[in-house]
């Protein structure tokens, strides 16, 4: 395959007069699990929108300029096969009080469509994606008697079902209480063990991304650092992201 998983060069992105992205320049290869870390406002869903091949300019009102490149896989992240990109967006963005099941949920990201009848062979790989979550228990459950954490299962569930080759989840810790965080780390890794997947991984827990992930982007509208763990969150790139680096985050664990 030879491909880098993601390779960006010299990205930028403008919404109006506000420059949320500028001269991201990444080659981030298969099989990585990276963690991207960052201030509010880093640009960090954006960079994963770009990737996912979404127009900015259609994101909110306004308008919004792409310059620059963003490949995935070696192609254009529009001209991907179906199945190839998986995507976790952010629990406080799902809608539960759609009427829905969470197997439909699941199957769904099978079908990219809503499926009113459910084929056998249908349930069975999504119901496959559910266990490999820990979440089989959770498949006739309305989405409106979820909690954040079971959701966030049912959506990874939901992203897994067709195996992508690019895993990316936008926060998926937050609201999720400690085991919760732990098991999704542990499906994660699993899943990118049997897979061979790559993951990026918007996270504000600079511990877990010090511990779970192969590398770290250090973002703040360009590439503060791209490097293993230990590096990029050193105390210097780390100032350097987020200006003074006080006392209400914990210092990262440095293995
Ligand atoms: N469609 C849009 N129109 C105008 N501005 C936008 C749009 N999307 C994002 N922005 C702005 O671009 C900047 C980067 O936003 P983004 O959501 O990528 O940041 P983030 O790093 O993910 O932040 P957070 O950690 O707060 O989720 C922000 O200032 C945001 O207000």
């Amino acid at each position: 395959m030879g491909a880098l998983a993601v390779q960006t060069f010299e990205l930028g992105v403008r919404f109006g007069d506000f420059q949320a992205l500028y001269g991201v320049n990444l080659a981030i290869s298969p099989g990585s699990f990276v963690a991207i870390v960052g201030p509010n406002g880093a640009g960090k869903s954006t960079l994963l929108k770009v990737l996912l091949g979404l127009d900015p300019g259609n994101l909110r009102d306004g308008e919004a300029r792409l310059t620059g490149k963003a490949e995935v896989f070696g192609q254009a992240p529009k001209a991907l096969p179906p199945g190839w990109v998986g995507y976790v967006p952010q629990v406080k963005s799902f809608d539960r009080s759609f009427p829905a099941l969470a197997l439909e949920v699941v199957v769904s990201g099978l079908r990219r469509a809503w499926p009113f009848r459910i084929a056998p062979r249908e349930r069975e790989v999504a119901m496959a994606a559910l266990e490999q979550v820990g979440a089989a228990h959770l498949a006739g459950r309305r989405l409106g008697r979820l909690s954040g954490g079971e959701l966030q299962r049912v959506y990874l569930a939901r992203s897994l079902v067709r195996r992508p080759r690019l895993l990316m989840l936008d926060e998926p810790a937050t609201g999720v209480d400690a085991v919760g965080e732990a098991d999704l780390y542990r499906h994660l890794e699993a899943y990118q063990q049997q897979s061979g997947a790559t993951v990026l991984m918007i996270t504000h827990d600079w511990e877990a991304a010090s511990h779970h992930a192969s590398h770290v982007l250090l973002l703040n509208r360009t590439v503060i650092a791209y490097d293993l763990p230990a590096v990029a969150l050193c105390h210097e790139c780390l100032s350097r992201a987020f200006g003074h680096v006080g006392h209400a985050h914990s210092a990262p664990v440095i293995r």
